[in-house]
């Protein structure tokens, strides 16, 4: 069905008239838009927002739902929305955190909120304004709230978000408005393990706990937590990470090779760029997982958290864009080639998925030896110690036999260890050997190169690689005795640093990449100053 055309929601007829409101059903003519209203003014969820309306406009269909297409070119960088979150909290699982902040709360460094008794760590914590809601739901209910256990996991804090949304439907609802209109996938989460956990331990826990059996019934607060389950994004801005709704960006569809960047403000709001050129007409895409898992994972984390099957292009393709991103060595002697699926997709429910066939030769390799390989290099970089280059070392040797190059765990390992030179001892780069500080400038530009490819939305990820290989460049060229060469790399690693620059620049400095973006800033003026001497030695040179 395209956008224009569907089936009339009374006879089933052809039609081509949406409901002007949400854009969510057709009609074939004005009678039975007028008859259907009374059934539909129930469910019609229409989705106004003034902040897209300059670069995006939402668009439905019947596999997306409501999403967002370009209104105009966008260039790589620019800021398509930024926005405030509607509401935040703390993570569904968590260990105590302040209801003010957001952040670890210990006995020692917090204290309970003089009104309500939830551990706040300051007066400005207890006064501020995300706190209103448990604070006032615990003074109702007539007992304050007594925590013993810190630092680890608490049961009580499983139902937070959702009550601060339930806040807004019962005192605020022009920001409840907002939240209403989200998707819950009420129906599709109905009868999953998950839908009757949540029915224990958070609708059935605030009804009891908050004494709210007349003001919300359980229905009501499975769908506030379907929102908050489909519409969240984790915030690392605290630690550990709280999560937030934002109003407009739950109208990004999902990529996993997504168009436009998310960066968090200081303050938690959120700032959409373009991460590639964006043409008008182009749907605008973020990536809800992590763009880094292989595709069947990426694939069913999706179904299970935000219950849908993807189908976006990079999943389609078992090459990942030729990248060979999940592609195994063909081990016939002498075969060069690589393995692979058909196809990702069609088995979703069959964890197996199909055989294997190699790219060169006619080797077939089962779908069941596949499995057991990649599980048991799996197993082998979850049990490595994290933070020693001598063990990434170890495992890409170890792995390289039956592995592309490009293969999602070599890449995983290449990332740490890129960072890792150069960092593990205090000297720095200039401590480190020839050989790791050109296999550390060959890893990022390695890296770089493929995920300009493959997850070109990720900038951040990429700033961070160009940073660490402009750096190395600027060190290697150091190392070098030609005053000419040593200009050459300078200025190579200049333009590398300006990318880091222009990637970095949405990054708060309150979290390590802002940080990296700043230091990036100083460095640049640095290189420009050292490229004005060396040019003065070697005469005549372009900057
Ligand atoms: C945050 S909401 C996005 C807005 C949503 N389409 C709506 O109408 O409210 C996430 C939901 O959108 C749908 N969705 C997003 N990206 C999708 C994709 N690539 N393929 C299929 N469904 C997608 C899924 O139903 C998902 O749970």
């Amino acid at each position: 069905m395209s956008d224009e055309q569907g089936e009339c929601d009374i006879c089933q007829k052809p039609a081509s008239q949406k409901c002007g409101a949400c854009h969510n059903v057709f009609y074939c003519c004005k009678e039975h838009q007028k008859s259907g209203w009374k059934k539909h003014k129930k469910v019609c969820r229409p989705f106004k927002c003034n902040m897209l309306k300059l670069k995006a406009e939402v668009h439905n269909d019947d596999n997306l739902g409501r999403h967002l297409r370009a209104t105009k070119d966008i260039k790589p960088g620019e800021v398509v929305l930024q926005e405030s979150p509607l509401i935040w909290g703390p993570a569904q699982v968590t260990v105590p955190v302040c209801l003010g902040c957001g952040n670890a709360v210990t006995e020692k460094n917090s204290r309970p909120c003089n009104k309500c008794g939830w551990p706040v760590c300051s007066e400005t914590c207890e006064k501020a304004p995300g706190h209103i809601p448990e604070c006032r739901y615990t003074v109702l209910r007539g007992d304050r709230v007594s925590l013993k256990n810190f630092g680890v996991i608490h049961p009580l804090y499983q139902c937070i978000t959702v009550l601060r949304c339930l806040y807004q439907k019962q005192f605020l609802p022009e920001v409840w408005k907002k939240l209403d209109v989200l998707q819950s996938h009420c129906e599709e989460r109905k009868n999953t393990h998950k839908y009757e956990q949540d029915r224990v331990t958070i609708a059935q826990f605030i009804l009891k706990f908050f004494k709210l059996n007349n003001v919300f019934t359980e229905e009501e607060i499975l769908r506030v937590s379907g929102i908050v389950m489909i519409n969240s994004h984790e915030v690392p801005l605290t630690e550990p990470p709280h999560v937030a709704i934002y109003e407009s960006t739950s109208m990004f569809e999902h990529d996993c090779s997504a168009n436009c960047t998310k960066s968090f403000t200081n303050k938690g709001g959120l700032v959409i760029a373009a991460g590639k050129h964006i043409r008008k007409g182009d749907h605008l895409s973020i990536c809800y997982t992590d763009p880094l898992w292989g595709t069947p994972n990426r694939r069913h984390h999706l179904y299970q958290s935000k219950f849908f099957w993807c189908s976006c292009k990079r999943c389609l393709d078992t090459t990942e864009f030729g990248t060979l991103f999940s592609a195994l060595k063909c081990q016939s002697s002498p075969c060069n080639g690589y393995l692979l699926p058909n196809t990702f997709i069609e088995n979703n429910n069959n964890e197996k998925g199909c055989d294997w066939a190699c790219t060169k030769c006619p080797n077939i390799f089962s779908a069941y030896a596949v499995q057991d390989l990649v599980e048991r290099i799996g197993k082998d970089l979850a049990d490595m110690p994290k933070g020693v280059s001598k063990d990434c070392k170890q495992f890409m040797k170890e792995n390289e036999q039956f592995l592309h190059p490009n293969h999602f765990y070599l890449t995983d390992v290449k990332f740490a260890l890129s960072q890792l030179i150069g960092q593990e001892k205090p000297g720095g780069l200039p401590g480190v050997s020839d050989e790791d500080l050109e296999l550390k400038a060959r890893l990022c530009q390695g890296l770089v190169n493929l995920f300009r490819i493959l997850i070109p939305g990720e900038s951040r990820v990429r700033g961070l690689l160009l940073f660490e290989l402009h750096a190395s460049m600027a060190e290697i060229g150091r190392r070098r005795d030609d005053p000419a060469e040593l200009h050459t790399l300078l200025l190579e690693s200049k333009s590398i640093l300006q990318e880091a620059v222009d990637l970095l620049k949405h990054e708060p400095d309150s979290l390590p990449e802002g940080k990296i973006y700043k230091q990036a800033v100083v460095n640049l003026k640095e290189l420009e100053f050292v490229l004005r001497t060396v040019h003065k030695t070697i005469g005549d040179s372009p900057m």
